[in-house]
């Protein structure tokens, strides 16, 4: 099977409701926040990473720019977790995210990995009974499905 059980998918879209959804879901600004977060930890951890977004004014990670671009990553999550037991669907969705970073020069495959176990190693603290394994279970492939075409 290329996506993950029912089940798994069932746990991870729990997991993100409580991370990224009911309560922050009506505020933006705290998805903002909470997304800002990731990125930040991705930028100490590859370094390389800060300069593909100087676009989006990385040099104060508080603008709005920079906001707004946290939260368009987060959306673009948040369609896939939500459409992780709707396989056809997770297919578009992911193959769009690939051609959008496809054409940007820089952007490496193992930076979305490093974006998303820093997730997965703060969820515990947000979320209850946090499933890890459904959490790697689920988003593996979708990593995968958007890097595809990414050295
Ligand atoms: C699964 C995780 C991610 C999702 C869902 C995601 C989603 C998105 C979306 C929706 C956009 C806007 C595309 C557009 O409007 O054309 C975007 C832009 C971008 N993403 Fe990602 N992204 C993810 C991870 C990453 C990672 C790990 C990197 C590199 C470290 C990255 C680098 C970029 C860059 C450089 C842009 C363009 C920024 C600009 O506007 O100048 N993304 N991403």
């Amino acid at each position: 099977r290329m996506w993950c059980s029912r089940t798994d998918a069932n746990d991870v879209i729990f997991a993100w409701s409580q991370a990224f959804g009911a309560g922050s879901n009506q505020d933006t600004g705290s998805v903002i926040r909470g997304g800002t977060g990731f990125f930040i930890r991705l930028m100490q951890e590859a370094p390389a990473t800060r300069a593909l977004f100087s676009r989006v004014n990385v040099d104060d990670v508080h603008s709005p720019e920079f906001g707004a671009h946290v939260l368009r990553v987060i959306t673009g999550l948040d369609l896939c977790v939500n459409a992780l037991q709707d396989y056809p669907v997770l297919k578009e969705i992911t193959s769009h995210l690939a051609e959008q970073h496809a054409r940007i020069p820089g952007v490496k495959a193992e930076y979305f990995e490093m974006l998303l176990n820093g997730m997965g190693r703060a969820f515990p603290m947000v979320v209850d009974k946090f499933n890890i394994d459904a959490w790697t279970d689920c988003m593996t492939p979708v990593v995968r499905a958007i890097t595809a075409r990414l050295p």
